[in-house]
């Protein structure tokens, strides 16, 4: 459950630098996504084609607040988004440095208390740092989005064991594995690993075939998902032969 709603399709979707409206239209519906992110700057710029997706395409509208890298501008970007929106919802995003692009966390959980004592219901864009983690829980948030890897790399789960430990760490906490994914079988694999969700842009717009890549996400999401609830095999470090080894014919 995010914030009180269940989603059945768990890939959340960027809509910036598609090759034309129509596409971003197209790929959205490919992909099945029931979520989809939308910066404010992304708005203002998009004009009516980009307008008309929003409000057709039926997904709910994720706000995010890219792009901002204070405290104040993350929290005015979110009150914006708000009135602009109409939704409450706002993936957080305060970015720390650069190069990286990896989240301020000081700034981060500061501008989370602000906004969820505000009332809105914060998806925080953070690392797999497990303090940080509780940090922004104790400031209100009900969902966390750790990064597979800085955003537009394409590099997966970089830090297997700290998502892992993540996991393990905050069970009954949705989730979101954000940024960083380059290929569906990145995405299977954080929901193999029991994520709830993996929010991703570049990879699908930046695609030869980007409609074509947003079903292929969308499969790839859904089967990941399947095979975390059928229960996945235990690994072992010798083999084990899967065929029984009575009745096997004896040679005197
Ligand atoms: C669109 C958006 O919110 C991005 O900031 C997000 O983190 C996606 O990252 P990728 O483009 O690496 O998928």
């Amino acid at each position: 459950m995010f914030y009180g709603l269940d989603l059945q399709n768990r890939l959340m979707l960027g809509t910036a630098q598609y090759p034309s409206p129509q596409v971003l239209r197209a790929a959205i519906a490919a992909s099945g996504a029931e979520v989809i992110t939308v910066s404010l700057r992304r708005e203002g710029s998009g004009g009516a084609g980009f307008h008309d997706i929003l409000r057709d395409c039926g997904c709910l509208i994720l706000p995010n607040t890219a792009g901002c890298h204070t405290v104040r501008e993350a929290v005015t970007t979110a009150q914006m988004a708000r009135d602009l929106f109409g939704t409450n919802w706002i993936k957080l995003e305060v970015i720390g440095h650069a190069d990286t692009l990896q989240p301020d966390p000081f700034a981060l959980v500061e501008a989370a208390r602000i906004l969820c004592a505000d009332g809105f219901k914060v998806f925080p864009y953070t690392t797999e740092d497990l303090i940080v983690g509780e940090r922004l829980l104790a400031a209100g948030c009900k969902v966390l989005m750790p990064w597979g890897a800085p955003i537009g790399s394409g590099q997966g789960l970089r830090n297997l064991d700290g998502l892992r430990s993540m996991r393990a760490h905050f069970p009954g906490v949705p989730l979101v594995i954000d940024a960083g994914i380059g290929t569906p079988s990145q995405a299977m694999q954080a929901m193999e690993l029991g994520f709830d969700a993996v929010l991703l842009n570049t990879a699908v717009a930046k695609a030869l075939d980007p409609v074509a890549m947003a079903r292929a996400f969308g499969q790839a999401v859904a089967a990941g998902r399947l095979a975390h609830a059928a229960g996945l095999m235990p690994r072992r470090d010798m083999a084990q032969p899967s065929t029984p080894i009575f009745g096997m014919a004896e040679l005197a």
